[in-house]
């Protein structure tokens, strides 16, 4: 039988989108099977199988969520996972993958450990400076873990170091073929010269950024176009042809939407940052804090290192529309800040995908 590779990741578009980067660069010199071992009501199983990358097939299985913390939904989500992980190992045994690439996510955890009992060679991915929970349970079984950046490395233990190595973040190469003619055509009524503002708030959508943005619609009016991914669980304001644009989620029309953008307001998710960053979309980030492990607070202050983001933590509504405006009103310091964007590295995808080749080649 022809050989295969198993991707996994899920959960949010962070552990997706990188891992379908890896997917296209490995299919530019590869022609086997791929599938993706998701959940069936994860992100992932829209994305993947819309992705378009030829003999990709995306397979869900029983997928729990891993918490730090007690609580009686851990011993339902326990037996999950076991599910979760007798399914990849009877798929594994009836059809041996040559590696599984492992992208992070909660769903990533039973076929990494599937594929460790059965001596399946696991390649990992982590994206933020900090490793997330699935790449902690994973290190032992992975046998080169690729990280965003250099100082992520001291997040590991001793033993598992010589195996980490920097590559960077995946980004998908069609970012990089967007077309703003082509965002215009898609919001209709956009006027040359006016600033556009582009706000992201993650695969999932952020509540804050959205009620911060609402709440200053008033002040942007007639400065700014304001393109407005919100995500789910969030009642928008009606849109303003010229003006406002929500959207749910932005498909693949995203490219397009970064061309025509002139700033940013973000979460600070890895890959949105990174994406901004190498398409030099300089802009304000909000970190996520409450509730969370503080990864996009790391994430955040690297990027704001660089001069192109400004950094707000949990900004008043007043604070973050002044901040806003005075970006819009001052296109010299929004010029000077895209400047200092970028110099990222752009080739995580082949790096990854070179090494799974590398494995592909030694196991035929
Ligand atoms: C709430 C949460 O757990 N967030 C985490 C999640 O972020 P999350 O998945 O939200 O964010 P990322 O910024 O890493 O990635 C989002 C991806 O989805 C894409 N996108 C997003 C919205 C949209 O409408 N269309 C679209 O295509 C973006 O272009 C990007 O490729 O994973 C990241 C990477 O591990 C972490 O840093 C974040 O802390």
């Amino acid at each position: 039988m022809e050989q295969r590779i198993v991707f996994t990741g899920g959960g949010t578009g962070g552990h997706v989108y990188p891992g379908l980067a890896v997917a296209w660069a490995l299919r530019r010199s590869w022609s086997g099977r791929i599938t993706w071992v998701g959940s069936r009501r994860g992100i992932e199983a829209e994305i993947v199988g819309s992705s378009g990358i030829d003999g990709l097939e995306f397979r869900h299985i029983p997928s729990g969520k891993l918490r730090r913390y007690l609580s009686f939904q851990n011993f339902i989500d326990i037996f999950k996972i076991l599910g979760g992980f007798v399914h990849c190992m009877i798929d594994f045994l009836k059809d041996p993958p040559a590696a599984i690439f492992s992208k992070g996510g909660y769903v990533t955890v039973p076929p990494v450990w599937a594929a460790g009992l059965l001596k399946i060679p696991v390649i990992s991915h982590e994206s933020d400076l900090d490793p997330g929970l699935a790449t902690r349970l994973n290190m032992k079984k992975s046998s080169a873990i690729f990280v965003a950046y250099k100082d992520s490395i001291q997040y590991f233990p001793d033993s598992i170091k010589p195996r980490v190595h920097v590559s960077g973040n995946p980004i998908r190469e069609d970012l990089f073929r967007g077309d703003p003619r082509e965002g215009r055509s898609l919001f209709p009524g956009i006027r040359e010269g006016v600033p556009v503002v582009v706000v992201l708030g993650g695969s999932l959508g952020a509540v804050q950024v959205n009620n911060l943005v609402q709440e200053n619609l008033p002040r942007l009016r007639g400065k700014a176009v304001i393109i407005h991914q919100y995500g789910k669980q969030w009642q928008p304001p009606g849109e303003e042809p010229g003006f406002y644009y929500p959207r749910d989620f932005i498909g693949p029309e995203m490219k397009h939407v970064l061309a025509m953008a002139d700033l940013a307001v973000a979460r600070a998710g890895a890959g949105t940052l990174w994406e901004l960053g190498v398409l030099t979309i300089p802009g304000i980030l909000i970190p996520l804090t409450a509730g969370s492990r503080g990864d996009q607070i790391r994430n955040a202050r690297i990027f704001e290192q660089t001069g192109a983001y400004q950094v707000m933590m949990d900004p008043e509504a007043e604070e973050f529309g002044t901040a806003l405006e005075s970006l819009i009103a001052n296109r010299q310091k929004r010029e000077e800040m895209a400047s200092h964007a970028d110099a990222l590295p752009r080739d995580a995808a082949g790096i990854i995908a070179d090494r799974i080749m590398t494995i592909i080649q030694q196991s035929g």
